[in-house]
């Protein structure tokens, strides 16, 4: 047994050092052959098994993905202008120099990016394994709300999502169909699919926990969704009151509704390094749970570390178990903030070839069903972290933050985003100048 205040540590490792690890995954050693992975007789039918996706061609720039109901390629320069809040906080964002776009910055005081001859090397050394360009899923809407100990309006669910998506962001997932007895936070999710089906410039999916969720999201305009099991059995049955194998069979169902319908469909394992009553949830576990979602039909698995206890070191071992069964490429990682452990997650995650990271504005999360989970990591964080690599996201920080500062003003606290209360602090200070 172990709880939140005992986080898994290094003895539950094999025994393989973490450096040996991150020289495995770093650079050109995360594109190994089928040999080098011993899988020539790749046993996913029909599918590739590259365990990197982070080739130049692939991202130089994003197109969007293929689905039958939708080819949109967002612009990032399109859309309304900026406000002017959104104004101020760019010039001062730009002032403080950063951002990436670093050759629009003549006057910056310092760069994230290395631009220093003799270090340029090292740096590459590091970073020339992560992809060019990461899909940020916005999990704010649902993920983030569904936890508030007080119920949001639907109009303010509503403008949030029109905020997120104005930022830029490629997904926003909007809510949930699960029962309102379960999630009664949820329960206007009809409301908030009816008011942001119009919207063209984004993914917005739903999670449904089985067939009847299924039916009302597509009923109420919802264009994707997304079913969510667990690697830890505990979990499971305290989240959506069944065992594995009955989740399973569930979304099998969904899978099929879903294919008769042309709706794609995300698959979320969670609990894949640690869970609130089993403890340490062995790697292979997770990546039973998700192979099973791959197989029956999921375009992409995301793999949450629902209580935020994972570590590098944790999460190493159980990225290399799926990634032996599923592609990287089609893995996302979704990371709660619980011990601090989410930007060094995502980068290593990064380093071992995933490009879809989830994160929720402001740090809003956690499970209900979770006991001592925490927020997610904040998507002003993650932003913050990628410009400063270099590694693009469509996504506009400083109308990201406007949308931050818009859901933290209505529930009448700080935002969770260390890089949105700093860049405030900026613009606060610089104005006095
Ligand atoms: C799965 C159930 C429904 C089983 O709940 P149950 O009580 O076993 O289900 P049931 O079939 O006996 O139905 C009970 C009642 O719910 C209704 N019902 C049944 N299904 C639906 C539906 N889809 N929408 C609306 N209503 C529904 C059903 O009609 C019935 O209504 P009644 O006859 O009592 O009036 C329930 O446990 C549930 O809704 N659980 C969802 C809990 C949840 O949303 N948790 C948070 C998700 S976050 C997460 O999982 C982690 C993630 C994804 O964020 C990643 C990470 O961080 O790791």
């Amino acid at each position: 047994m172990s709880s939140l205040e005992e986080p898994l540590g290094f003895d539950k490792l094999p025994s393989m050092s973490t450096i040996d690890r991150i020289q495995r995954f770093s650079a050109g050693a995360c594109r190994p052959t089928v040999d080098d992975m011993g899988m020539g007789n790749c046993w996913i039918e029909g599918r590739g098994c590259s365990t990197s996706n982070s080739s130049d061609e692939d991202y130089e720039e994003y197109k969007g993905e293929a689905f039958p109901w939708r080819r949109h390629v967002r612009d990032a320069s399109d859309g309304e202008a900026f406000n002017r809040r959104a104004k101020s906080l760019s010039k001062n964002r730009m002032k403080f120099g950063h951002v990436c776009k670093s050759r629009n910055l003549p006057d910056q005081h310092y760069s994230s990016k290395c631009t220093e001859r003799g270090t340029r090397g090292i740096t590459n050394k590091f970073l020339n394994g992560i992809p060019k360009f990461v899909k940020i899923v916005e999990v704010g809407p649902r993920d983030g709300l569904q936890n508030e100990k007080n119920i949001v309006p639907t109009s303010v669910k509503v403008e949030l999502i029109r905020r997120l998506v104005s930022s830029g962001l490629p997904v926003v997932e909007a809510t949930s169909f699960v029962s309102p007895k379960w999630v009664p936070q949820l329960a206007d999710a009809k409301d908030v699919m009816k008011a942001v089906c119009d919207i063209e410039d984004a993914r917005l999916p739903v999670l449904t926990p089985n067939v009847k969720g299924f039916e009302a999201a597509v009923a109420a305009g919802a264009k994707e969704v997304a079913i969510f099991a667990s690697a830890s059995e505990s979990f499971s049955k305290s989240n959506i009151n069944c065992s594995i194998e009955e989740s399973l069979a569930r979304y099998r169902a969904v899978c099929l509704a879903a294919k008769e319908h042309s709706v794609p469909v995300r698959g979320y394992v969670s609990c894949v390094v640690g869970c609130p009553v089993e403890g340490t949830i062995p790697p292979s576990k997770v990546a039973y749970v998700a192979k099973e979602l791959y197989d029956m039909g999921c375009f992409e698995i995301s793999l949450g570390d629902t209580i935020g206890v994972g570590t590098p070191g944790t999460v190493i071992p159980m990225l290399e178990a799926v990634m032996a069964v599923v592609p990287a490429e089609k893995l996302a990682v979704h990371f709660h903030d619980t011990y601090g452990q989410s930007l060094p997650n995502i980068l290593i995650s990064l380093q071992m070839g995933i490009s879809t990271v989830d994160s929720s504005v402001a740090g809003l999360g956690g499970c209900p069903y979770a006991k001592g989970a925490s927020g997610n990591v904040p998507t002003e964080d993650v932003v913050y972290m990628l410009n400063g690599l270099g590694v693009k996201t469509n996504v506009d920080l400083a109308k990201l933050m406007l949308a931050g500062e818009f859901i933290s003003n209505h529930l009448g606290r700080q935002s969770g985003s260390k890089t949105a209360v700093a860049l405030c602090r900026v613009t606060a200070d610089a104005s006095k100048i």
